[in-house]
């Protein structure tokens, strides 16, 4: 039997108007992707082509343009989660706050958010605020919002970037932790080919403007193999190291 499919993009057009000194851009035209329930879908592909629009488009907030977002078979709609490349968490709030105020408020939701910054290793910042945290500790902040709420689909643009090798490895192995408590159908955008084999069931590389599928890989590989020969061989495929 097919896997249900958690979401179907169609973009017919979109594209964005000239503006001082840049000219219109056709970013999308004619652009299906299809992501099976379940999927973990990286998106690779250089700087400008439109997978911040594409993220944004699935997420809702940019509906400036012509095409449609279907959710899985039933219709409902599901929930979304999305981590962006900067954590944006609320300065004026202490990190427990930013993490239970996606929840209704109340004593009940402070104990879900403390429960799931343990579970991020980052309980006795409950009550810093975020200025005093480092980048990686606020996009550990950034993940216990988007998992408090459980998504159905969780949208992730570059959520790891700049951070240290060790430092990002750490939240890649923390991210597939939450992952198994709480399995979601991702679309995780990164420049990063090792990044993608770490994570990847699907890598989607873009390509051209307007942007198009170049490659579409399936990944069913192990853990192990994604660290072994099989996984190296991939990335060089992907031209990365
Ligand atoms: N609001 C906007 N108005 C005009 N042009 C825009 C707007 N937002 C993005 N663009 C342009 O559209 C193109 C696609 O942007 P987008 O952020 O989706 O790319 P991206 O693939 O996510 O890039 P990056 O990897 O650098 O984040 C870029 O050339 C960008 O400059």
């Amino acid at each position: 039997m097919a896997a249900m499919s958690a979401l179907r993009l169609d973009i017919a057009e979109k594209r964005y108007p000239a503006q001082a000194g840049a000219p219109a851009r056709e970013i999308f035209h004619e652009f299906r992707l299809d992501v099976d329930d379940g999927a973990f879908v990286v998106l690779l592909g250089a700087s400008g082509l439109g997978k911040t629009t594409l993220l944004n488009i699935v997420a809702g907030l940019d509906r400036d343009f012509r095409g449609a977002v279907r959710f899985d078979e039933d219709g409902k709609a599901p929930r979304i989660a999305y981590a962006f490349q900067n954590p944006r968490l609320l300065p004026w709030r202490t990190v427990l706050e930013n993490v239970a105020l996606v929840l209704p408020a109340g004593e009940e939701g402070r104990r879900r958010a403390l429960d799931m910054l343990g579970e991020v290793g980052l309980a006795e910042l409950a009550d810093a605020y975020p200025e005093r945290l480092s980048l990686g500790q606020q996009r550990r902040v950034a993940l216990a919002r988007a998992f408090i709420i459980e998504p159905d689909l969780l949208l992730m643009d570059e959520p790891f970037v700049s951070l240290d090798e060790a430092g990002a490895a750490r939240l890649r192995a923390l991210l597939r932790r939450l992952l198994e408590r709480c399995p979601a159908t991702v679309l995780f955008v990164t420049h990063d080919s090792a990044e993608a084999v770490e994570l990847a069931s699907r890598i989607v590389v873009l390509e051209g403007a307007p942007a198009r599928l170049a490659r579409d890989l399936p990944v069913a590989l192990t853990a192990e193999e994604r660290e072994g020969e099989a996984g190296h061989e991939l990335r060089r495929a992907l031209g990365g190291k």
